[in-house]
């Protein structure tokens, strides 16, 4: 099994200007665990207001009183504006109703919204033959509905009059994916959607972008795979060109890069954090039997397992 690692940023300190995003306010979905904590700790540490939600609130308490505690003493040490973390309603991205809340709830209490990470989403490994219709909506309906509905809200009530930037985490899916079937698909979604809101919106001074994360050691993700993850540690790793993977930091720097003016000509991109990984064939799932893909014309014998 996989041992549980802490993924705390204790010595980590962000390479961007202190103050990058003094008196902005942003919504990182997901923002209590994981890559997302690692974005919102970020961001309030170059000076936002940052809103972090999803279903579990007690967690997002937890994490956003540990991310302050990490910000304060960040930037104290140099004297840039702080930032803060603070919790937003609970709120599963699934709910249409639940996500105009927390968004409404954002503009009520901040007045502004100028930047949006859809963080939250998830799948678990399950082969497409073995997948219920149901399973295959519940990871539709998370990822790429769930997005669409915070993209759009967050439109709606501040972004179409005041611009914005919004930053769409996906998946590395460029070969497919092997099990994750439900996923893939809608990673693959959010990034033509993407595509599609960065030209919508263009005239609302609204860039929309997506980070496309390799294999990231995240432990609520790895835990959320049981004994699957433990292919991800004895396959996956050594067939990567970098040899790790990689950490929720270096995902965060590009998420922070596209939110900000350095990446004002950047639109409807979507940029791969993997080590190189998308050029290189990882071998998801085996396959052993070499008696398929019947011969037309004539195949050398040694040209054949
Ligand atoms: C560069 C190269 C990179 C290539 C390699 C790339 C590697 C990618 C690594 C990625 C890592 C991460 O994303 S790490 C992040 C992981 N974190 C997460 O996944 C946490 C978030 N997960 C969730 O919220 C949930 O688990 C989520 C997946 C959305 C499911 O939502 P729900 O809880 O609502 O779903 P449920 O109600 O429980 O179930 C709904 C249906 O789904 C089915 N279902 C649920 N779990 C199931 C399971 N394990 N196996 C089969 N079926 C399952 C149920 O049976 C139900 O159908 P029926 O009962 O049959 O009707
Ligand atoms: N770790 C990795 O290797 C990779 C991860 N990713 C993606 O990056 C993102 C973050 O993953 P990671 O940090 O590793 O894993 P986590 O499980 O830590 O993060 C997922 C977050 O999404 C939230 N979430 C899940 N479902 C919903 C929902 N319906 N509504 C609101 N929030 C929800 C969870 O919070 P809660 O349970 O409280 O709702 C949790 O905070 C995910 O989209 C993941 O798929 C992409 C590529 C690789």
């Amino acid at each position: 099994m996989i041992m549980a690692v802490d993924t705390t940023p204790t010595r980590w300190q962000s390479v961007y200007r202190p103050s990058l995003f003094a008196g902005k306010v942003a919504l990182v979905t997901g923002g209590g665990s994981g890559i997302g904590r690692s974005i919102a700790t970020e961001l309030g540490s170059l000076g936002a207001t940052v809103v972090i939600a999803s279903r579990d609130v007690d967690k997002c308490n937890i994490a956003a009183k540990e991310m302050n505690q990490y910000i304060q003493q960040n930037c104290s040490d140099h004297g840039c504006s702080v930032g803060k973390v603070v919790v937003g309603p609970s709120t599963s991205i699934r709910d249409e109703d639940q996500v105009n809340n927390l968004i409404e709830h954002i503009i009520d209490t901040y007045k502004a919204l100028h930047l949006l990470v859809n963080n939250a989403g998830g799948q678990f490994v399950c082969s497409a033959e073995e997948l219920s219709s149901k399973g295959f909506q519940a990871v539709v309906n998370t990822n790429l509905t769930g997005t669409f509905h915070v993209c759009r809200a967050a439109f709606e009530n501040y972004m179409r009059d005041n611009g914005g930037s919004i930053v769409n985490i996906t998946l590395g899916n460029r070969n497919g994916m092997p099990n994750m079937v439900h996923s893939g698909a809608a990673r693959a979604g959010i990034e033509n959607m993407s595509i599609t809101l960065s030209q919508e919106w263009m005239e609302s001074d609204v860039r929309v972008n997506c980070v496309r994360p390799g294999i990231v050691f995240t432990e609520s993700g790895f835990e959320n795979y049981g004994p699957a993850g433990d292919m991800f540690l004895e396959k996956i790793l050594p067939a990567m060109p970098a040899k790790r993977f990689a950490t929720p930091e270096e995902i965060s720097s590009a998420v922070v890069w596209l939110l900000s003016e350095g990446a004002s000509y950047v639109t409807g991109s979507v940029v791969s954090v993997d080590g190189g990984s998308a050029f290189h064939f990882l071998p998801l799932i085996d396959i052993e039997d070499t008696s398929h893909l019947p011969v037309y014309g004539t195949l050398p014998r040694k040209a054949k397992l």
